[in-house]
């Protein structure tokens, strides 16, 4: 039985649309680690269905719109759209494939003339959507020392020493939409990442966290930019405003060599 995702709210916004198309992709995601498959077969029939069904409901309800996503051709004519959803459709995929795991996610993000103005990430292991049409209350830290969330399969090695600096432990998860939302979720309190990355898998977590309040950037401080013609975007940090300004001198000081 394949999950039929029905119609979004009537007179979606935006931010609604975002948050019902995570939400969708993510039951379909749920439905796909259902089927028996494992490993390879499991990650890229994953992949698939996500980014089947997002395009599929993209064109019917924003048929106007131009789309960035992981798992098609890039189609450069973006470059000259005034609104461009950026997605990946299943960020995490090793994590998904290795059930009962739940650090993978869904990302759909909109940029809009110049920023990002909409997105949603879906965790639908645990059940939760943050998004914009809703912005999460990020509730004062709950821990004694700072938790620094690092790729359980590629942590920064400057993040060590990062974390030496600050009294920080660090916390190793799957997805870059995990690891952010583990900020808003007082899971952890900065998520730092070096070494690579593309536009897909942060602009929808980043544009969730800077609505609740987060301080977003390039490792050295600079803005982080999306819908460029180079989608890579190694690195960033996300985290609480109050950690802001420590995280950055270090990386100036330091560097992120090592990563
Ligand atoms: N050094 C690197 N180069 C390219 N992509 C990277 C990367 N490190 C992490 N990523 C991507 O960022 C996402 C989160 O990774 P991680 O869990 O290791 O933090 C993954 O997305 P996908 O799962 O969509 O491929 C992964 O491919
Ligand atoms: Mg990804």
């Amino acid at each position: 039985m394949t999950f039929e995702p029905g119609a979004p709210p009537e007179n979606a916004d935006d931010h609604v649309l975002a948050a019902w198309l995570a939400d969708a992709a993510g039951r379909r995601l749920l439905e796909v680690r259902e089927e028996g498959l494992t490993g390879r077969e499991l990650k890229d029939a994953g992949d698939r269905a996500a980014h089947d069904l997002l395009m599929q409901l993209l064109a019917e309800h924003r048929p106007g719109d131009a789309v960035l996503s992981e798992e098609g051709k890039d189609d450069k004519r973006r470059l000259e759209a005034e609104r461009v959803w950026i997605v990946d459709p299943l960020d995490g995929t090793r994590e998904f494939s290795e059930p009962p795991r739940d650090d993978w996610a869904v990302h759909v993000a909109l940029w809009s003339r110049g920023d990002l103005t909409a997105g949603a990430v879906a965790q639908p292991a645990i059940g939760e959507t943050f998004s914009t049409a809703d912005p999460p209350y990020v509730a004062p830290s709950t821990a004694a020392r700072p938790r620094i969330a690092v790729s359980r399969t590629r942590p920064p090695a400057f993040v060590e020493a990062l974390a030496e600096e600050l009294g920080a432990e660090l916390v190793p998860m799957g997805s870059a939409g995990v690891k952010v939302m583990s900020v808003v979720r007082d899971v952890s309190d900065a998520y730092v990442h070096a070494g690579g990355q593309y536009e897909w898998d942060n602009a929808a977590p980043v544009v969730v966290a800077r609505a609740a309040g987060l301080y977003c950037s390039r490792v050295d401080g600079s803005p982080l930019r999306y819908n460029q013609d180079d989608v890579s975007l190694p690195d960033l940090i996300v985290c609480r405003v109050e950690l802001a300004e420590r995280i950055v001198a270090f990386v100036r000081e330091h560097g992120v060599t090592g990563s």
